[in-house]
């Protein structure tokens, strides 16, 4: 048998697979159409997620594992915040080790577990890097420089101002007013530079986020490759790290910040280094649910999900719980 879990950071919502556990590890086809079928929201399993998280062998010193990022549309990602997060718990528990790396696409990335936030609220911090405002890092094209920080780009919207930043995984961010935030823009704007479009070949993650007060944020993201989540940590990250650039008098390096989202909220603390920046992703690591399965059938093309063995757990309770009392 193999297990796999339901997890999720912040309420975005992920299925998690170690490929150690398999005899013959999928394939990156198989992994593909797992990933497309699991996540359904009506035909998928337990009402479906917005990615698949795949934890392999890292050969790299003092890394526990490599993380692999499946979107919903199967569509492969170079980063993922809140799905690292869960990951980050997952080796832990593994390995018996608080403090590790995990391998990713571009970079081996620090990953360390806090004191619990509640019973039953594990806690952990990850390290969102590199960070890249080169436009061939996205990649955008047409938008008149090689970066974008705090423009006006009417082909966007009109009155608002837009940075572009890859975390490495690609972002849109802008902050906005309140009305703004409720208005449909976001998802006209996700919609649109997520299909073929002159700007953005690969897609791009696109984050509104309204300023509530000097140390907190209210994030909604439009993802690429999934659409509307409850959160996006590599998008909280990027916004994070825009605001800091954006007010320069408020002195925000360094400093914690609270991020508040449709799904509860985590922290963040934005760093620069010599050369660049990489930023603190603080929040929760859930799991939702156990799923006992045999190999064969997740090596199967047409999945069927009737036989996956389910385990719930009571740590969402606990989240909603611990939300309900302190969401900001
Ligand atoms: N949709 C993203 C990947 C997932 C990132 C997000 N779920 C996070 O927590 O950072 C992309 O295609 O770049």
């Amino acid at each position: 048998m193999v297990q796999l879990q339901k997890v999720h950071g912040s309420q975005n919502q992920f299925f998690l697979l170690d490929q150690t556990q398999l005899k013959a590890p999928l394939t990156k086809e198989e992994l593909v159409n797992l990933a497309q079928q699991i996540t359904k929201r009506d035909t998928g399993l337990l009402n479906g997620a917005d990615g698949l998280l795949v934890v392999s062998k890292s050969h790299h010193p003092q890394v526990l594992g490599k993380m692999q990022v499946i979107n919903a549309d199967g569509s492969f990602a170079s980063m993922c915040g809140n799905g690292l997060r869960t990951v980050g718990r997952y080796l832990a528990q593994k390995y018996h080790k608080e403090t590790f790396k995990v391998e990713t696409m571009q970079s081996d990335l620090r990953v360390s577990c806090k004191p619990d936030w509640a019973q039953d609220v594990k806690a952990v911090s990850v390290e969102i890097s590199p960070v890249s405002f080169q436009a061939n890092d996205l990649p955008f094209t047409n938008l008149g420089a090689t970066q974008l920080i705090n423009q006006n780009v009417p082909e966007f919207a009109p009155n608002l101002k837009f940075s572009a930043v890859a975390v490495p995984n690609p972002h849109l961010i802008s902050l906005v007013p309140n009305n703004i935030l409720q208005s449909n823009l976001l998802e006209k704007l996700g919609t649109r530079l997520n299909q073929k479009n002159p700007y953005f070949p690969d897609g791009v993650n696109v984050s509104f986020a309204q300023v509530l007060n000097a140390h907190h944020l209210f994030v909604r993201t439009f993802e690429r490759g999934v659409g509307f989540t409850n959160a996006c940590g590599t998008g909280m990250s990027a916004a994070s790290l825009v605001y800091a650039l954006t007010y320069p008098q408020e002195h925000l390096f360094g400093q914690l910040l609270t991020i508040s989202n449709p799904g509860g909220f985590v922290q963040t603390k934005v760093h620069r280094t010599a050369h660049s920046y990489w930023i603190e992703l603080i929040g929760n690591a859930t799991i939702t649910h156990y799923i006992d399965v045999t190999e064969s059938e997740l090596h199967e093309k047409q999945l069927g999900f009737s036989n996956f063995k389910i385990t719930s757990t009571t740590e969402n309770e606990a989240y909603q719980k611990f939300m309900a009392t302190h969401h900001k």
